[in-house]
């Protein structure tokens, strides 16, 4: 019988689906743009990502998932199941099983939300996944195996550091510090030097276009607008690649204390496998120039950016429903 089992990477920043036998069909920011007084969604995704910080007063553009938890639980439903009903349609013939990859931290009421805004959207069984796990098995490490494979997940809430064998978590860490903490760093930057109030998509686009944490890495320079504190009036200034180095180093030695904290916890033998195997980068943080090699250089590890890291965890829910009924543990 066709089968048309999704698997969502419900992230922090962006939601992708991977549907069985399609591929990725959907990778959209994790935004909707709603009426502040009817609570009426307006838009989503994409759509609703370039309203951010541009909405006039009736209008909200938010995040429902923020620093890797649910912050707005119907808007987080409201977001999902018009997801799932846009990649679905009117096609499914059949009430597909749906594999959920959400945030690490969430608590258990926050799983049954999630687990109910998929029922409604017509989903037969729901299962959920550590994110790590699925990140691990989307950057095709073999995790099934009874060796060590670290595994560090930089999204927009959090930061996933694990090591895993035997198709298990054996030790991890998840930290609230990941790309939106990146964009907060320079927001707070360019203030408190320059004082230049910046927007939060300003702030990515730095950190995007000439951000790096490599002294030797990136040379750029970029022109960037805010309004200035002091006159409030619209300004223009440059930026340089090393301002933004100086502007991330806190939240990125978070994460090297994360990965280093991990690696003092793993077991010798997994430790050793972990040297021959390197660590793999996975998540749009990892595409931040030069972090392989500064947790190299700290973890004295090989570091490798997984290749597509941004879809590891969507292709990893691909793996996963093939595989669905001796992978995938939980079922809640
Ligand atoms: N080239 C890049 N350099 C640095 N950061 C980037 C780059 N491209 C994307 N990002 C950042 O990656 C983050 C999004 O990554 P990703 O889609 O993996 O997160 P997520 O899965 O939604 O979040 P989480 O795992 O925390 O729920 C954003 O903060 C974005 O700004």
């Amino acid at each position: 019988m066709f089968s048309n089992d999704i698997g969502i990477d419900l992230g922090t920043a962006n939601v992708l689906i991977h549907v069985k036998g399609k591929g990725v069909v959907l990778d959209e920011p994790s935004v909707v743009a709603i009426e502040s007084d009817t609570k009426k969604v307006l838009a989503v995704g994409e759509e609703a990502r370039r309203m951010v910080g541009r909405t006039p007063g009736n209008i909200i553009a938010i995040r429902p998932l923020r620093d890797g938890v649910i912050a707005d639980f119907e808007v987080t439903e409201a977001m999902l199941k018009y997801f799932i009903n846009r990649v679905g349609g009117k096609s499914w013939y059949s009430h597909p099983r749906i594999l959920i990859c959400a945030p690490t931290n969430i608590t258990s009421v926050e799983q049954k939300a999630i687990r109910e805004a998929a029922e409604r959207s017509g989903a037969k069984e729901v299962f959920l996944e550590e994110e790590p796990k699925a990140a691990a098995i989307g950057a095709g490490m073999d995790i099934f195996e009874p060796s060590g494979n670290m595994v560090v997940d930089i999204g927009g809430g959090t930061t996933d550091v694990a090591v895993l064998s035997m198709g298990d978590v054996v030790t991890a860490s998840s930290i609230k510090m990941a790309g939106d903490k990146f964009d907060s760093a320079i927001m707070k930057y360019v203030k408190t030097k320059y004082k230049l109030l910046i927007g939060e998509r300003t702030a990515e686009d730095i950190k995007i276009a000439i951000g790096t944490v490599n002294p030797s890495g990136r040379r750029a320079e970029m022109d960037i607008r805010g309004r200035d504190m002091v006159s409030g009036l619209p300004k223009t200034l440059s930026i340089s690649a090393d301002e933004v180095q100086e502007a991330l180093r806190d939240p990125v030695s978070a994460i090297v204390a994360a990965a280093k904290f991990v690696l003092e916890q793993t077991p010798p033998e997994l430790s050793a496998d972990i040297i021959d195997r390197g660590v793999i980068l996975t998540g749009g943080g990892a595409l931040l120039s030069g972090l392989d090699e500064l947790l190299a250089e700290e973890l004295r590890v090989p570091v490798l950016v997984a290749e597509d890291p941004m879809h590891c965890v969507v292709k990893g829910t691909g793996i996963m429903l093939d595989n669905l009924d001796h992978v995938v543990k939980k079922k809640f």
